[in-house]
């Protein structure tokens, strides 16, 4: 016998994922979805589904009543694992303080590195699960943390470590993503610690099996292309594929390199040019924009609509960070309407399907179709528009992770 984990039924609005054009959503008026093993079983409108798979058989009945029900939120681009606090920097930089200014000086990158190596595990393992809350909460179900504030081999590994327990721990899915090359340490020389990433660290990181991507800050001032290429050609024979943090604060060719090696994304992307736009859509490269980073930077917005004329699977993503400290996929997505111009519906399509792209993920993940991984939001909202319609207010009402209910109204319920 099959174990039918969950249905949810009635909703006003059933999203199952991107229509053809990807630009549009697929949606189901009356809807329902089924669960089946943690996965989805069957979607389409109410009357076919519960007839097939009655709500009184199931664990869980869920009347969603008039809401909508939409894909779990998926998070690409987060240094979600910290510790210390940089909130002062924020007023610094309001008072005309440059990031880079703040770098320049050992603040930033710099200052979170030495909280984490004063701290212990537990610390940061306690750190890292109350952040995946409060995203769960928010709506999140797959989230991408890198590691990237130890930047020696001891305190990257202990990171890589802590990502990986929490990721059995909690019920966001958390795919673990390597960063050594995330900034200089204080008092090296870029080519020389360059050196200690490819020879020491990335053969740790592969002996020990504990991340999926290699990600690289190419940026003037921190890693040059050619320093990034050895990082991210170290990373892939060593069987991470690449990431890159590219032109966000100045053009220097991370994108380039992105496409040139295929990776998985390129991140950030606020002075990418047309040929950068077309390198990526050729190279099957997803972009994924961090409107967050720009709006607390204070900087202009990534051209989302040049990605989306060109035919690029948009993604979005928090950039949760202690310079970006926002936690909410539904913050990322109204910025992305209001600032960058997409639609709803392109928002959403970018923070779940094609976010889902972004970290390699195939199982149908970010969307409600037959076999997905059954990560289901009930919005306290009639339609997927007011998600970023409604910014800076939780609508998430209920999370299901892999057909469980893990959070309801605000606070997570997991055991
Ligand atoms: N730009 C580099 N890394 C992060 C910021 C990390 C930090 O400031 O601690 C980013 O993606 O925005
Ligand atoms: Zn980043």
């Amino acid at each position: 016998m099959t174990d039918l984990d969950a249905v949810v039924h009635g909703a006003n609005e059933l999203v199952v994922g991107p229509a053809e054009s990807g630009r549009e959503l697929e949606t189901v008026e009356d809807g329902a979805v089924a669960v089946v093993d943690g996965e989805i079983a069957a979607v389409g409108p109410t009357a076919d589904v519960t007839r097939e798979y009655p709500p009184a058989n199931a664990d869980r009945a869920i009347d969603a009543d008039g809401r909508a029900v939409l894909p779990g939120f998926v998070d690409p681009h987060t240094h979600g694992l910290f510790a210390g606090d940089r909130s002062d920097e924020f007023a610094a930089k309001l008072r005309g303080k440059s990031y880079q200014d703040i770098l320049a000086e050992g603040g930033g990158i710099l200052r979170t590195v030495r909280a984490v190596r004063e701290v212990d595990d537990e610390t940061l393992l306690s750190n890292l699960l109350g952040h995946l809350d409060t995203m769960l909460a928010h709506g999140t179900t797959t989230v991408e943390v890198k590691s990237g504030y130890g930047l020696d081999t001891e305190t990257e590994l202990r990171m890589l470590d802590v990502i990986g327990r929490a990721d059995d721990r909690h019920p966001v899915d958390v795919v673990p993503t390597f960063m050594g090359a995330h900034a200089v340490p204080e008092g090296r020389d870029a080519d020389d610690y360059v050196d200690e990433v490819v020879e020491e660290q990335i053969p740790a990181v592969e002996s020990q099996g504990v991340a999926e991507f290699c990600d690289v800050f190419c940026e003037e001032g921190v890693f040059s292309v050619p320093q990034s290429r050895r990082v991210l050609e170290a990373g892939e024979a060593a069987g991470l594929t690449p990431k890159v943090h590219a032109e966000e604060l100045a053009h220097i060719g991370g994108t380039q390199l992105a496409a040139e090696l295929g990776a998985a994304s390129a991140d950030h992307l606020l002075h990418a040019t047309d040929e950068d736009i077309d390198a990526v859509v050729e190279s099957g490269v997803t972009p994924v924009l961090l409107p967050g980073t720009a709006f607390g930077l204070g900087a202009d917005y990534a051209d989302a609509e040049a990605f989306l004329d060109a035919g690029a699977p948009l993604a979005v993503a928090t950039d949760f960070n202690p310079n970006c400290h926002s936690h909410s996929m539904g913050f990322a997505m109204a910025l992305s309407c209001v600032e960058m111009r997409t639609t709803p519906a392109e928002a959403l399509i970018a923070g779940t399907r094609n976010a889902a792209l972004a970290l390699d993920r195939e199982d149908g993940r970010g969307t409600l179709r037959e076999g997905a991984p059954a990560d289901i939001l009930v919005l306290d909202a009639p339609t997927h528009v007011h998600v970023p319609y409604q910014y800076g207010t939780n609508v998430v009402g209920r999370v299901l992770a892999d057909g469980r209910v893990v959070a309801e109204g605000g606070s997570t319920t997991y055991e």
